[in-house]
């Protein structure tokens, strides 16, 4: 695991993730997510390298690049959800508002709840549509004033307050694909998280579906900070403020080890990248 840092605390930082303690850096207005020389493992194999990047607040970011380069590895280490994964393993180091979230004393599940999760696959609960957004309140104990108005607050963000409105005690397993993918998206919200990571969020959605839930991460970026993972290269230019590329190479031995390649505006991502391997990429070269 990353080393803990050995500042102190910083007055006016909104942060409490356990026991652990502000970097001496931490400021509201740094960047939402640093990440140092990050590396994850799985077991004894070095899955991704060379992971140097900054998440800055109410931005979107994609993560794109081949198969297996180990795009979803880094999104999950963002938020701790790594630690499920038996044999898993990050070093270097992984700051949210300036606190190692490896450090000693963090709580996960308090990391996960400010840096929240979308799956690709929608993956509602077996619960009515308001039960999905008010389980993770409930869960984690929050101060809820009203939870009737915080479903309604997180189902308006999540554009879908209008759908099921009237319907809010119905089952969400009968929503439709592009409808429970919001819902999804709600449940995150509800947890009033800072970052929202999204691995894939509409591969398993129609193109309809798919453009109201890019339509959505626009206005999200309002509000929060958020990193998408995506094949879809054309989604990347148009969600995106910032894009990075990580590519997979082969050792001596054939394992291969993913590694961030380069990360810049996605303008000039799309348009101008430094790296041949980006621009062979987005060109449809290779991969
Ligand atoms: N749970 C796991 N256990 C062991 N190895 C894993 C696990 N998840 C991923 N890996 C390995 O880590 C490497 C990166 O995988 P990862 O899924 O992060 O890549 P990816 O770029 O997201 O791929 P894809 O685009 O296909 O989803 C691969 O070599 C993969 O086999």
């Amino acid at each position: 695991m990353s080393q803990s840092t050995d500042a102190g605390e910083k007055p006016g930082v909104r942060l409490d993730l356990g026991h652990a303690r502000p970097a001496r850096s931490a400021s509201r207005s740094g960047p939402a997510i640093t990440c140092d020389d990050v590396r994850v493992f799985y077991k004894k194999h070095l899955a991704v390298r060379d992971v140097n990047m900054t998440f800055a607040r109410n931005e979107v970011s994609a993560l794109i690049g081949p198969s297996g380069c180990g795009k979803s590895t880094v999104l999950r280490a963002l938020n701790r959800m790594n630690d499920l994964i038996p044999g898993a393993r990050v070093e270097g180091m992984i700051r949210f508002e300036g606190t190692d979230i490896y450090g000693e004393g963090v709580d996960a599940t308090e990391v996960r709840r400010r840096i929240g999760m979308v799956f690709q696959k929608p993956n509602p609960f077996p619960k009515s549509i308001y039960e999905n957004v008010a389980y993770g309140p409930r869960v984690t104990n929050m101060q809820v004033d009203n939870m009737d108005d915080l479903v309604e607050e997180a189902l308006r963000k999540a554009a879908i307050w209008d759908e099921v409105k009237t319907m809010l005690k119905d089952s969400a397993l009968a929503l439709s694909g592009g409808q429970q993918q919001r819902l999804c998206i709600a449940r995150a919200i509800a947890t009033k998280p800072e970052v929202i990571l999204m691995d894939e969020p509409c591969s398993a959605l129609d193109p309809i579906a798919t453009l109201k839930i890019e339509d959505l991460m626009a206005d999200l970026a309002e509000e929060f900070t958020i990193v998408i993972v995506t094949h879809n290269m054309q989604q990347a230019a148009r969600v995106s403020q910032r894009t990075a590329f990580f590519t997979a190479e082969a050792d001596e031995h054939g394992d291969r080890t993913g590694r961030l390649v380069e990360y810049d505006d996605t303008a000039k991502m799309f348009s101008n990248p430094s790296d041949q391997r980006t621009e062979d990429y987005i060109s449809g070269r290779f991969g």
